[in-house]
């Protein structure tokens, strides 16, 4: 798949169609318009492609804010990829993009010699004050005569999927609901990390230590039935996220014990697959205490993984 910076990069001896939207997750609402992208790309005898941004819009509108975001711009675009997108052309959203009149918008794809068709979701915005809307997007394609897609809103229990939602879900440590809306279990890549060796040397646990980027979701502080996904393979295993109160830790951590596992893999890259949480982090009166929780906590995500 190509990426792209700005719109001179895209293909102008080509037909392509554009997907739009930030699509943060890629989550069940994001396939459908890609699916309506690959589909309106194949009528049209076109490529389907993604016009999404990086950074988040919030990033530049309320810096104050920080959006953690579900995914990295790199998992993002694998994402896109594995959904047959030909190309992603991420956009950096600067003020003066985020400020246009929807209609200068819409000049800018019309002025493009390979667009041939766009897909977006109905709630899908764009221009100052999100002015532009879907409805707006099909009269001008009525008008323009470029055909447009729109996907109605995929739904759960009732519920619109949305970025927001997931993270707040994950936020709350409901992975299986999180999961529900997103389409596959949440998952936080890294690298494996040094940590205090308390885990092999006190607890009798070696743990595996996730770096992680700071913009990123969070499941809430405690222990989680996670998959450990490790050069190309899959290990059931179980994860602490938190500060450690039993020895008085001052920092989040994220630490995975990983079951039948034997191989030193400090500084490798690492997935985590986060299934469901177990418990909260719990000050223990002595490391004793913990490590006899820890063994429980391993017969249950033991129980829990069995079933994914
Ligand atoms: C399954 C599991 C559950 C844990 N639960 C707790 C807990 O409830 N409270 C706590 O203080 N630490 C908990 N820990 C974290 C341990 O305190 C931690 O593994 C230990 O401090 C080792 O840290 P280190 O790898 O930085 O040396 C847990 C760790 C694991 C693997
Ligand atoms: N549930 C959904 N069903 C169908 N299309 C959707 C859904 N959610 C978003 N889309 C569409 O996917 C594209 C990307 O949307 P966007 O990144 O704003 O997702 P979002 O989940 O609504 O995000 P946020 O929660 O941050 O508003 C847009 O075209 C949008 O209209």
């Amino acid at each position: 798949m190509e990426i792209y910076h700005s719109w001179e990069e895209l293909p102008t001896n080509k037909k392509f169609v554009l997907a739009m939207g930030f699509f943060d997750g890629c989550h069940r609402g994001h396939e459908e318009v890609l699916r309506l992208a690959r589909e309106l790309a194949d009528k049209e005898g076109a490529i389907p492609g993604v016009l999404t941004f990086w950074p988040h819009p919030m990033a530049v509108l309320a810096p104050k804010v920080q959006v953690p975001l579900l995914q990295s711009r790199e998992e993002k675009a694998k994402s896109m990829e594995k959904a047959g997108m030909a190309f992603a052309l991420f956009l950096k959203p600067d003020e003066k993009f985020l400020n246009e009149e929807p209609e200068e918008f819409l000049e800018k794809l019309e002025s493009l010699p390979g667009l041939s068709g766009l897909a977006a979701g109905e709630n899908f915005t764009f221009g100052r004050q999100a002015k532009g809307n879907s409805r707006l997007l099909k009269e001008w394609s009525r008008l323009k005569k470029i055909p447009v897609s729109v996907a109605g809103l995929t739904e759960e229990e009732g519920k619109t999927v949305s970025s927001t939602a997931i993270r707040q879900l994950i936020q709350q440590g409901q992975m299986k609901e999180a999961a529900c809306l997103l389409g596959r279990n949440y998952t936080l890549q890294g690298d494996v990390v040094h940590g205090f060796h308390r885990g092999h040397d006190i607890l009798g646990f070696p743990t595996a230590n996730l770096s992680f980027a700071e913009d990123r979701v969070l499941p809430k502080d405690g222990v989680y039935a996670t998959f450990a996904l490790i050069g190309g393979r899959k290990y059931p295993s179980i994860t602490n996220i938190g500060k450690n109160p039993t020895f008085e830790g001052k920092q989040r951590t994220i630490e995975t014990f990983i079951f039948h596992f034997d191989s030193n893999i400090y500084g490798k890259s690492f997935t985590l697959e986060w299934v469901e949480r177990i418990r909260g982090e719990i000050r223990f009166p002595s490391p004793e205490a913990l490590a006899a929780q820890i063994q429980k906590d391993i017969q249950r995500a033991e129980k829990i993984l069995e079933r994914r």
